[in-house]
């Protein structure tokens, strides 16, 4: 009989050995992190653990001093070619453009712009990618009504409730199709009703087959809708669950 083959599982996102220092502080410590399509991974630890820094660090927001951040391509976000970028080596410039092609950013207060209509904020990241205003309008429908936001389009941030604009928040995130959607505390400033149906809706909206959602959270609750925890300590992970 043939020995039976394990065909390793394709990862999305796979970093190794961040290092990254602000002056004395150590903030993060020889990290690795993995994350595979379809997944939801909360990433836990106490305060100054350098959470926000390996979310910065996975992004590119603020690359780490040393290791590697390889993402791969995938066919869903449209590279005709098979292969990785590795973010560290990319100009700032490819950076970015590679941030606004295959990343999505939710944060605790939104950073939704208050002037804007909620579409109008759906919207921005489609025009700053090149798409015409009415693309890039009935795209921020459409996400705004997956979102259940039907009939608020033209609302301004200011008239939304804290859990719809964190709604559009998502919607905002989803709306260039990303691959990976990283949220720092999305639901940290609402209450638990809220922060639960805010919660639903970002789970069931950010993995898929092509997807993944990473979630820097201090809520045990959060982490356990979660489909693995990465808990950090002193900027090195700890433990995986
Ligand atoms: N830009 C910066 N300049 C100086 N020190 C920084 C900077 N950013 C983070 N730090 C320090 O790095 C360490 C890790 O910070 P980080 O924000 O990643 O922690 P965290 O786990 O996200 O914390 P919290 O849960 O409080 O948000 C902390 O000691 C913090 O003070």
């Amino acid at each position: 009989m043939a020995d039976s083959v394990t065909v390793p599982r394709p990862w999305l996102l796979s970093a190794e050995g961040l290092t990254k220092s602000f002056g004395p502080t150590h903030a993060l410590v020889d990290a690795d992190f993995t994350i595979f399509p379809g997944e939801a991974v909360a990433i836990m630890g106490p305060s100054g653990s350098g959470k926000s820094t390996l979310l910065h660090a996975l992004a590119g927001i603020e690359p780490a001093d040393s290791g590697t951040v390889i993402l791969r391509r995938t066919a869903a976000t449209g590279s005709s070619d098979a292969g990785f970028d590795d973010l560290a080596t990319l100009s700032d410039a490819a950076r970015s453009a590679l941030r606004l092609r295959r990343f999505g950013f939710v944060f605790q207060h939104g950073m939704l712009v208050p002037e804007l209509r909620a579409w109008e904020n759906v919207a921005l990241p489609l025009l700053l990618a090149g798409a015409s205003r009415d693309t890039a309008r009935h795209r921020a429908a459409d996400e705004l009504e997956r979102l259940g936001l039907a009939g608020l389009e033209d609302r301004r941030i200011g008239q939304l409730s804290g859990g719809e604009a964190q709604r559009v928040a998502i919607a905002r995130a989803l709306a260039p199709r990303p691959t990976l959607i990283f949220a720092d505390e999305p639901t940290g400033a609402l209450d638990s009703v809220t922060a639960g149906g805010v919660l639903d809706a970002l789970l069931a909206s950010s993995t898929g087959p092509a997807r993944a959602l990473l979630i820097v959270t201090h809520d045990e609750g959060v982490a356990a809708r979660c489909d693995r925890v990465v808990r950090l300590r002193d900027g090195s992970v700890e433990a995986r669950s």
